[in-house]
């Protein structure tokens, strides 16, 4: 068989396969304009502001796993591509301007668009707290920060931000890090020293100690930055994505360089609006107690009274002096779920500080 045999066999599966997507993109043209429709109803009730709505999202995304079940297209396929249909028509209703911890290139930007789709206008900026702030004042719809890293525990400026702020979590997105050690040519004669955010350093930290110990550890504001600035200094090697590495023409010297191979950071979706139940929601609080023998016993008894799954436990100093800590807690459900009420209701009524950041769908 030659390559005229395999063309020839490959064209009227090819003709199909044209045809096929001639319909898909007659369907999404119909979907857009219902989306079009849609956005006209928002508006005509006043529903102006944001036309997000995580919960109607995810419950798209969900049904449409469960119906693709056993099929052959790929689950994870599934999600991906619906997330950018969505964003698109969501894009037609009204644009969706999109705050995360820059430049380009980030492990946020990605968060970002893994979670708000591609049809988004994206607001890199210097730090979390400025994120915070370009929502909190409207020049931002919405911000993506991240919260945890598997290797090494809470995002400690997210979560005193999370604190103060009148921001909402209505969605979450965790995704797999990989960290890249990046130059400029991949020539290293003259490289000092190493830039990185501080959480990618304390990720990379048995790697590094083992292969650069010499190297002078430089904390960046963000991976992205690091990358940025290496682009422009060969006497700098920087710790990045891959995604920065093709931004900014770095060479990559190593991939995979994080200590654990399963490192994952979890982001939260933020902004001032509610996500009302999907069906599968869980809710984030942050508490205290009065400082008391057994007070945060008593104060987690609802939860078990009541049957609500605790997924998530953390602390933070309350920075009183006092062996004094707000607590970070997860739970399984939605607020407005009557086993939830009753839970927070009575740990409301206990706590010296009560805080609920929102009820929001899980991946
Ligand atoms: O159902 C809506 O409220 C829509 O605006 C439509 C749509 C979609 O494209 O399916 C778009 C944006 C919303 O976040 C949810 C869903």
């Amino acid at each position: 068989m030659d390559k005229k045999d395999l063309q020839a066999a490959l064209l009227p599966l090819r003709k199909r396969i044209d045809a096929i997507d001639e319909q898909l993109l007659a369907l999404l043209n119909e979907r857009a304009q219902v989306a079009i429709e849609v956005g006209e109803v928002k508006h005509a009730f006043g529903e102006t502001d944001v036309i997000l709505k995580p919960e109607r999202e995810a419950q798209i995304i969900r049904r449409l796993q469960q119906l693709n079940h056993r099929q052959t297209f790929p689950e994870e396929a599934v999600q991906a591509v619906w997330s950018e249909v969505i964003s698109a028509c969501r894009g037609l209703e009204r644009g969706l301007v999109v705050a995360y911890l820059g430049p380009e290139g980030s492990f946020s930007e990605q968060a970002a668009l893994s979670y708000y789709g591609h049809a988004i206008q994206k607001m890199p900026c210097v730090s979390f707290d400025e994120v915070f702030r370009a929502v909190e004042t409207g020049r931002a719809n919405v911000g993506m920060v991240p919260v945890e890293n598997s290797t090494e525990g809470a995002v400690n400026r997210t979560q005193d931000l999370l604190l103060t702020s009148m921001l909402k979590v209505h969605g979450e997105r965790t995704l797999p890090i990989r960290h890249c050690l990046l130059h400029k040519t991949g020539d290293l004669k003259e490289v000092t020293r190493l830039l990185g955010h501080p959480q990618a350093l304390a990720q990379c930290h048995q790697w590094l100690s083992m292969n650069y110990p010499q190297l002078e550890r430089v904390p960046a504001a963000s991976n992205s930055e690091a990358a940025k600035q290496a682009a422009e200094d060969p006497t700098c090697l920087a710790i990045a994505g891959i995604q920065a590495a093709m931004i900014y023409g770095l060479n990559v010297v190593q991939e995979g360089i994080q200590d654990d191979a399963n490192n994952k950071t979890r982001f939260l979706a933020l902004g001032k609006i509610d996500a009302l139940p999907s069906g599968k929601d869980q809710t984030s609080l942050i508490f205290a107690v009065p400082n008391r023998a057994g007070a945060v016993y008593d104060m987690i008894s609802p939860f078990a009274k009541h049957k609500v799954s605790m997924t998530r436990f953390e602390s933070r100093p309350a920075r009183t002096g006092q062996w004094e800590y707000y607590f970070y807690v997860d739970i399984l459900g939605h607020q407005q779920d009557s086993n939830v009420a009753q839970a927070l209701a009575e740990l409301k009524e206990q706590s010296s500080f009560f805080k609920i950041l929102g009820s929001y769908p899980m991946q």
